[in-house]
């Protein structure tokens, strides 16, 4: 298996992207349409933001899940006894966000959110006709509107030595929701699982945007398009002093979707965070 990084603007970019989506559960594109300005913007505020108190003030509610997620509270992957060495921001529009990073954030959900659009019915194109008769409404259209889906800004603090045995920036895991979109991060740690049970390090050039498949695709499409398991490891030598941040958006089907048989969005989500144990 390898990772190509595809050109959103070559002539056959669309059938290129969905057939990578297929082979690895991944696609990379360059020259794509997001605004690199304002992600390094994001990047830089929000960085400032981690380092700074205010982001106490923010601390998440359980009920509705927006706002910061502290280090000492952070997830644990699935199948995982250490907890990742992360803090983050979910972002949702009708969260809470502070002011002075509210304009910025927002715009970026609005422009990932309508790439996200496009990118769904290159999906459909180039679905076989097997696979996309089972697609209960346009894929696209599964998205539209939705109040659930997540913009994650993750905050990767410099190693300290006191790590916890084991921990790592983000253990192994597959996203749930139907795909992440995810501009590359000001440092590079992200490795995706190939057929064979290898790591492979995905090409995060600055600039480049990363798209993978979650589980409800995967469950939508009868199993044609892999949710693949990816992590990030640690940084090595004079990059552990570095900070890394990333911005995955994390889309989620409106909650009534019907996803296949077994499942809608929300059944399907809520067995997932039981499993996670989050509810
Ligand atoms: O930080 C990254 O590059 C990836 C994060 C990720 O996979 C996640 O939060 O689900
Ligand atoms: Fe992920």
């Amino acid at each position: 298996m390898k990772l190509e990084t595809i050109d959103y603007r070559a002539a056959d970019s669309a059938q290129q992207f969905v057939t990578s989506l297929h082979e690895t559960g991944f696609g990379v594109l360059s020259n794509h349409p997001i605004e690199q300005a304002l992600v390094e913007k994001i990047y830089q505020e929000w960085y400032a933001f981690f380092n700074s108190d205010e982001k106490q003030a923010y601390l998440f509610k359980p009920e509705t899940q927006d706002g910061f997620f502290p280090a000492s509270i952070s997830e644990t992957a699935k199948g995982h006894s250490v907890k990742d060495i992360k803090e983050y921001f979910h972002v949702y529009p009708w969260g809470r966000i502070p002011d002075s990073l509210r304009d910025n954030i927002l715009a970026y959900y609005q422009q990932a959110n309508a790439f996200a659009a496009e990118l769904l019915g290159w999906i459909e194109q180039y679905s076989p006709q097997e696979v996309a008769e089972k697609y209960s409404i346009q894929l696209s259209e599964m998205i539209n509107n939705s109040q659930k889906t997540l913009l994650r800004i993750l905050h990767y603090p410099p190693m300290s030595g006191n790590e916890e045995l084991g921990a790592i920036r983000a253990a192994a895991h597959e996203d749930i929701n139907l795909i992440t979109i995810l501009p590359a991060a000001n440092e590079p740690g992200l490795q995706v699982k190939n057929k064979s049970g290898e790591w492979m390090d995905v090409p995060s050039d600055f600039g480049n945007i990363i798209i993978n498949i979650g589980d409800m695709l995967q469950e939508a499409s009868g199993g044609y398009f892999p949710s693949t398991s990816h992590r990030v490891i640690n940084p090595e030598g004079t990059d552990k002093t570095k900070s890394r941040i990333s911005l995955p958006l994390f889309l989620h089907p409106n909650p009534e979707v019907v996803l296949s048989e077994r499942h809608t969005a929300d059944s399907y989500l809520m067995e997932r965070l039981r499993e996670l144990g989050v509810i």
